[in-house]
């Protein structure tokens, strides 16, 4: 029998008074993957992830978690951990003594050292929360959800505040998490950390899905991008690129021309400049796949 899925949410609804904060949501996210979800603000990513963390309940659907009703995995060890709108620290206590206190409550023995140095706290350990930057807090946070060695990791916004030295080490713990074969679901306004990160990500809009499934499928179903073209000889690339087959010139700042194409014609476009003798400097997309499909899939449903 295949492994259950991590996650798999059927027809799950969510009202606040007259807000549908999330109306009749798909999801399956299979073990081991980092799945993004992404959103403009009150998407209901949040909520999403609330209800995954058992903080809230939904008024309709149906949501499993390796296979058992959501509500059951929480806080056992090996079962599902993270926060939503920031971690719940005490700030009177220092780094060691919140794990310890969250350690007790729970009634386990954890090895608080090991996690402290795995989030790069350990210089820290023993200073008062209350002193700690956000990019600290959320790091501390990570820190609280690992104590229980959860199979599902469950994180808002984890990149919050973090430097790019923070962010690169957080990535690197979420990705040793998932090699060896943890689930973890985030939710992020940053592309470029979906892109660095996730396999697969959600797109949601006003409470639904709008898209759900591998990175490289949005790219694929993207179609065509801008891209930054910038050549040796802009004079004698410019009648190369307005004739050539399916490319679109969508704009032109001095030497750096805007083009709207498939890869495929932009190939076509790069031998053709080759060809006479005019070198490419830079061929970047304007934004990249995942955005461009992000504003166009929620600039739809707003
Ligand atoms: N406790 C609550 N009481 C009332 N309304 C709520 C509550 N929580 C969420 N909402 C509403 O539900 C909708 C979804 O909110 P949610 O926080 O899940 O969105 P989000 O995608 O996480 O947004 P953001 O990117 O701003 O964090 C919003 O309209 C929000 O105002």
């Amino acid at each position: 029998m295949d492994a259950p899925l991590a996650v798999r949410a059927r027809g799950i609804t969510k009202c606040f008074g007259d807000v549908v904060a999330l109306d009749g949501i798909d999801l399956d996210v299979a073990p081991g993957q980092i799945h993004g979800l992404v959103g403009p603000n009150g998407a209901g990513k949040t909520t999403l992830l609330g209800l995954l963390l058992s903080l809230a309940v939904a008024d309709e659907g149906r949501l499993e978690i390796f296979g058992a009703p959501v509500g059951r995995a929480l806080a056992a060890p090996g079962g599902v951990a993270g926060f939503v709108d920031g971690p719940g620290l005490y700030p009177a206590l220092t780094a060691r003594q919140n794990l310890a206190a969250l350690a007790a409550l729970r009634g386990q023995a954890a090895a608080i050292g090991d996690v402290l140095e795995e989030v790069g706290l350990t210089d820290v350990a023993d200073d008062r929360v209350r002193g700690f930057s956000l990019g600290m807090r959320q790091r501390l946070g990570l820190a609280a959800a690992l104590l229980t060695e959860p199979r599902l990791l469950v994180l808002d916004e984890p990149a919050n505040g973090l430097d790019p030295a923070g962010k690169k080490h957080v990535h690197g713990v979420l990705n040793r998490l998932a090699a060896g074969g943890a689930t973890v679901v985030l939710s992020s306004h940053r592309m470029d950390d979906l892109e660095a990160l996730c396999s697969e990500v959600t797109i949601l809009a006003t409470g639904r899905i709008v898209f759900t499934g591998p990175l490289a499928k949005l790219s694929a179903e993207n179609g065509e991008l801008d891209y930054r073209l910038r050549t040796s000889d802009p004079a004698a690339a410019r009648p190369l690129v307005a004739d050539a087959p399916g490319v679109r010139l969508a704009d032109r700042d001095d030497d750096v021309f805007v083009v709207r194409a498939l890869v495929p014609a932009l190939d076509e476009l790069v031998l053709r400049l080759a060809k006479d003798g005019i070198a490419v400097r830079e061929l970047a997309p304007v934004v990249s796949p995942l955005e461009a499909a992000f504003l166009a899939l929620t600039e739809v449903n707003r």
